[in-house]
């Protein structure tokens, strides 16, 4: 489904990734691991098109990204793409409700089409109670699973995740992490995930371990 070929990024002159391959099939969770500007969230942004390589190719079943307009690309990424950060990011003036409805009303689908499938995503992620609730009425799980209704909302092929569980506790961590799996199990949902917990990246059907701008072990829960 995804493919980076030998992807290169500098920033100044710092080359922070040097030449990375790889293949994302459809219903794999993957995790990305490795020490502290390794280059994971930079090469994250890269395949989730809201950044672009120096060099190297990002094909979404066998189309290059580089290749679309700044039109159609935002499109592709709104339509087909999931983001959730470690920091929510949610819309401190609106609701649970309407922050999972948002990519939706951007996408131009019907707002009720929109709101009711939001609400069923609210009510499988727990927070049926909570949907007229703004972010700073939401604990801090709770703000996190509002995030992961959003990234859900267009159905997107695949999910970026970025330290998704950086800002919980453990019990909210396990419980975003099962989410995950279930949304995998039952709906064969694409995940790519890059974390610093050891528990997540070892629950991944594969684990990328990044080196200095390069992938130099993965491993898979087969071996
Ligand atoms: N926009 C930018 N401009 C300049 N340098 C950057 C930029 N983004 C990242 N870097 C640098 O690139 C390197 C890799 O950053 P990146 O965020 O990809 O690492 P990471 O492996 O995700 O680290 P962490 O685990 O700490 O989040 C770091 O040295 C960082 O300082």
């Amino acid at each position: 489904m995804l493919q980076g070929i030998d992807i290169h990024k500098k920033y100044g002159s710092l080359q922070v990734l040097k030449g990375i391959d790889l293949f994302i099939s459809s219903g794999e969770v993957v995790s990305i691991v490795g020490a502290s500007g390794a280059g994971k969230s930079t090469l994250l942004h890269i395949l989730g098109t809201l950044d672009t390589a120096d060099s190297g190719q990002v094909l979404f079943d066998g189309k290059n990204i580089a290749k679309m307009n700044a039109t159609d690309l935002a499109r592709f990424r709104n339509r087909h793409i999931g983001f959730i950060f470690q920091f929510h990011n949610l819309l401190p003036e609106f609701t649970a409700l309407e922050n999972a409805s948002l990519p939706g009303f951007l996408a131009g689908r019907p707002e009720k089409e929109v709101m009711e499938q939001a609400k069923e995503l609210l009510h499988m992620l727990n927070l049926s109670h909570r949907l007229n609730h703004k972010p700073s009425e939401l604990s801090g799980g709770e703000q996190q699973r509002t995030a992961v209704a959003r990234a859900l909302i267009n159905s997107p092929r695949i999910i970026f995740a970025d330290e998704p569980s950086g800002n919980l506790d453990s019990k909210n961590a396990q419980e975003l992490h099962e989410i995950f799996f279930k949304l995998r199990d039952e709906f064969n949902q694409t995940f790519v995930i890059v974390t610093h917990n050891e528990q997540l990246a070892a629950m991944a059907d594969r684990t990328l371990v990044m080196k200095d701008g390069l992938i130099v072990q993965t491993t898979s829960v087969e071996e």
